[in-house]
């Protein structure tokens, strides 16, 4: 791989070891299957206002092309292919890959999944109407850079959504003590609490790598319901953001 500047060789290794995981819905997975359902409403509309699309039509995404970057197993991807859009699933951990490839295609899916990064992809020349950025940017070696990278992939009028988790005491009790210590839904040591990153700071770092910051919710889980919902008040712990690359 040329270029790999926001590699961090010891997140790519924790990920590498879980590979097998990626659809076991009871795995170490878990959290991000029990989130999909929330998160997907999110992108979804996103795409769909930016765009211009119907999202009760059959296929609304025809016509797109849309970048999962760090993609892991496709969780996302192949909702994205559904609805019609070319999707390419991109991922640093190279196991990740064929996991993500073997199950698109027992699902019929046509998905180009590749073992790259986002800055070799930029590199290449590749452009997407829409980038899908979860959970990845508090992995990465050099955030900035990282975005600058998916900045250059969206073609002017583009749209990226990013999603991760903020920093703060709350974050630190529920997403590392709670879901690593507590729930063991993630193995000990997923996440390192000083790589979270607050919303203002993510607003920072999108306006500094040419993006237009134009939307942020919470994705706030219930105990009670034992489901996500979006907030537009709390980003206490997990969020998302919606921005556009300047046309
Ligand atoms: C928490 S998982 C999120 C997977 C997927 N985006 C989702 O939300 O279902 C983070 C993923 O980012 C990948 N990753 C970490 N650093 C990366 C980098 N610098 N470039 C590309 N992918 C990276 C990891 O291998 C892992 O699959
Ligand atoms: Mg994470």
């Amino acid at each position: 791989m040329e270029s790999a500047t926001t590699i961090d060789p010891s997140e790519i290794a924790k990920f590498e070891a879980m590979a097998a995981e990626w659809w076991d819905p009871n795995g170490k997975f878990k959290p991000l299957h029990m989130l999909n359902p929330c998160r997907l409403d999110y992108i979804t509309r996103q795409i769909a206002v930016e765009f211009d699309r119907d999202l009760s039509a059959s296929r609304p995404f025809e016509g797109l092309r849309i970048l999962d970057i760090g993609c892991g197993g496709g969780l996302l991807s192949e909702p994205m292919a559904r609805l019609g859009a070319d999707v390419v699933g991109a991922d640093a951990a190279e196991r990740n890959i064929p996991v993500a490839r073997v199950h698109a295609e027992a699902q019929g899916l046509k998905i180009d999944y590749r073992h790259t990064t986002a800055e070799a992809l930029a590199a290449a020349g590749e452009r997407f109407d829409a980038v899908l950025n979860m959970e990845v940017v508090e992995h990465v070696a050099d955030p900035l850079a990282y975005l600058t990278a998916c900045h250059d992939l969206l073609k002017p009028g583009g749209l990226m959504t990013c999603s991760t988790i903020n920093r703060n005491p709350k974050s630190f009790a529920m997403a590392i003590v709670g879901a690593e210590h507590i729930m063991r839904w993630l193995p000990k040591g997923t996440h390192e609490w000083s790589k979270f990153i607050t919303p203002d700071e993510l607003y920072s770092l999108l306006s500094q790598a040419g993006l237009d910051p134009v939307d942020r919710k919470g994705f706030v889980f219930n105990p009670v319901s034992w489901r996500w919902s979006l907030s537009d008040k709390d980003l206490s712990v997990n969020y998302v953001t919606t921005s556009l690359r300047p046309a």
